[in-house]
């Protein structure tokens, strides 16, 4: 069964759904790889919008899946995971096409990364957002801190990071995290009436838009930041505070 789910619709959306919902949509090696290949194809499809979601109602993505990556060890293996999956965000954040995260349920650690690596967020309205990376005793891992920094209020980003604490969405529309609500059922149907605004546009229009808005994020920097983000976060992998906080999340969750 594919980890993560391709959807091309002929309204101008293809969808892009991550498939393990029995593990909260947690993303391990396989997911990484098929969310790339997914993203190759979508660039050249006929699509304008790409919506980037988890399967279930539960969550959208509850980051790194940490049963698969509580293996590795040392700052080395920690940097290589996480740089592919940075590679995947970076990707995103530059998208030629309108991407939205559509969260369907909870965003958790690098979950919430890849929401920041859209250029929407909306939300169904029970979800919850949380940069729980801290609590782990690392640090945003595949660059999405920077992200979030590009996408609210620098005060704001920094208050997500450092606290580690989960938003509710009526905290995530006041801090600028995502843009709407989706109280329409099924869910779905409200993310295409979010989408409609843009699907009723050309290509051609679409393309320049999302051009011009990339010009204007500063990419040389970010790619930087995200680098210098990833490279930190596999310093403090290596440490036995982190690891210790993966095998008491294991441990909780399992009864091991
Ligand atoms: C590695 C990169 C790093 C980064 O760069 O950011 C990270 O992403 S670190 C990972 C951060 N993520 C977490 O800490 C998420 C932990 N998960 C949760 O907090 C909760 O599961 C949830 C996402 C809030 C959902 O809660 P709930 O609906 O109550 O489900 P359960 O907690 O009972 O989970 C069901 C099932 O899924 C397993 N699970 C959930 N998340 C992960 C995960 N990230 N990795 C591995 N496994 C995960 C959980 O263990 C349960 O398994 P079973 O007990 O076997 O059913």
């Amino acid at each position: 069964m594919a980890n993560v789910l391709l959807e091309q619709n002929s309204n101008g959306v293809t969808w892009i759904r991550i498939n393990r919902e029995e593990i909260r949509n947690a993303v391990n090696f396989e997911v990484m790889e098929e969310l790339n290949d997914l993203l190759t194809i979508a660039e050249k499809d006929e699509s304008k919008v790409v919506i980037i979601s988890g399967i279930g109602k539960k969550a959208f993505c509850s980051g790194g899946d940490l049963s698969a990556f509580q293996h590795i060890l040392s700052e080395d293996a920690a940097r290589r995971m996480l740089m592919k999956m940075g590679a995947v965000i970076e990707r995103i954040a530059f998208f030629p096409k309108i991407t939205i995260a559509a969260l369907n349920g909870t965003a958790v650690g690098g979950g919430a990364e890849l929401a920041s690596a859209c250029d929407f967020r909306i939300a169904a309205p029970h979800i919850k957002v949380g940069f729980v990376q801290a609590n782990l005793a690392i640090t945003t891992g595949w660059g999405g801190g920077t992200l979030l920094l590009e996408r609210i209020a620098k005060l704001e980003a920094l208050q997500m990071l450092l606290s580690a604490k989960m938003y509710s969405t009526e905290e995530l529309i006041r801090n600028g995290f995502i843009q709407h609500v989706i109280t329409k059922e099924p869910f779905e149907e409200g993310v295409i009436d979010f989408a409609g605004p843009f699907l009723n546009k050309t290509k051609g229009v679409i393309q320049a838009y999302k051009g011009r808005y990339i010009d204007h994020l500063d990419q040389g920097r970010i790619h930087l930041n995200m680098k210098n983000e990833i490279a930190e976060c596999a310093k403090l992998w290596e440490e036995k505070e982190h690891h210790e906080a993966v095998l008491a999340f294991l441990k909780k969750s399992k009864n091991i």
